[in-house]
């Protein structure tokens, strides 16, 4: 019975992170059809109110997504809860403080930038979209339905036990370390209509990103030990320049040649 349970529930927080995932795509893009997004539909209050409320709601985002990732919170979580449903719980708890803050974000809709013209929004767009895609494709690289639960609640509902942590490096992840956070940039800069509370938002994301990554490595380090710092060195980080433009490598300096000894 709680295995069948245990699987409900993970299927059904994986559907609450579908609907969460989809509607950030288009909160992020503006779409207008939808009831709030970044620019329009939710509470008008004067610029300093907004920048304030919406600053708290990122920060309860970005405490809830790294707190409950790291290993001490998890073994905390599994006092109380089967390991199985930890992943889901985390899936779960991520969409809703993300479903609280495109509730309650407020916009400041004063433009930064705007791109007239047909050609250069749909280049903006486009560039988001690819954003969006590398989000998606990297979580199938390395394991979409580990990553958001399914995978540990099906094994638990068959009786085996738990997959080990695995270290992967397919594709995009030869390119960069971090290709989902990247995607993440991507989609949150590249807009034809940059405003203020855009900016706040994909200003505040980026920086949390760069959080993110070292606290997520020191926890990759503590897993994987040497294996991931070679990875560290030889990939970077979230830019691939270093593989499309190989630094020249520094020419080793002469020995000193003494007087007397040659
Ligand atoms: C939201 S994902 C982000 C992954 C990666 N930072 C990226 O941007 O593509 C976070 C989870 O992926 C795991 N992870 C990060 N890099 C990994 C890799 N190369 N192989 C397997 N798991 C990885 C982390 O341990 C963490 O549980």
């Amino acid at each position: 019975m709680s295995r069948i349970l245990g699987l409900l529930y993970g299927a059904a927080c994986y559907v609450v992170f579908l609907a969460t995932f989809l509607y950030a795509i288009g909160f992020v893009a503006d779409v207008s059809v939808l009831p709030r997004s970044i620019n329009h539909g939710g509470l008008v209050v004067p610029a300093g109110n907004a920048l304030l409320v919406n600053l708290l709601l990122l920060t309860f985002f970005a405490l809830q997504h790294s707190g409950m990732a790291r290993q001490a919170f998890k073994r905390w979580l599994t006092r109380g809860m089967p390991a199985s449903i930890e992943r889901s719980t985390y899936v779960l708890c991520a969409s809703l403080v993300l479903a609280l803050l495109f509730w309650q974000w407020r916009p400041i809709p004063v433009p930064i930038w705007t791109v007239e013209g047909n050609i250069g929004a749909a280049v903006l767009l486009g560039v988001s979209g690819v954003g969006w895609l590398l989000v998606l494709t990297s979580t199938f690289l390395i394991n979409h339905f580990e990553l958001f639960g399914l995978h540990q609640v099906l094994r638990a509902f068959k009786g085996r036990p738990a997959p080990a942590a695995g270290f992967r490096t397919p594709l995009l992840y030869k390119l960069v370390r971090h290709p989902i956070y990247l995607g993440f940039i991507l989609a949150f800069w590249a807009t034809p209509l940059m405003t203020i509370g855009h900016l706040l938002f994909a200003a505040a994301t980026t920086g949390y990103i760069l959080l993110g990554i070292m606290l997520e490595e020191r926890d990759l380090i503590a897993l994987f030990g040497d294996e991931y710092r070679r990875y560290r060195t030889r990939v970077p980080m979230l830019f691939p320049w270093r593989r499309l433009m190989p630094l020249r490598r520094p020419t080793p300096p002469r020995p000193a040649v003494q007087d007397g000894l040659q």
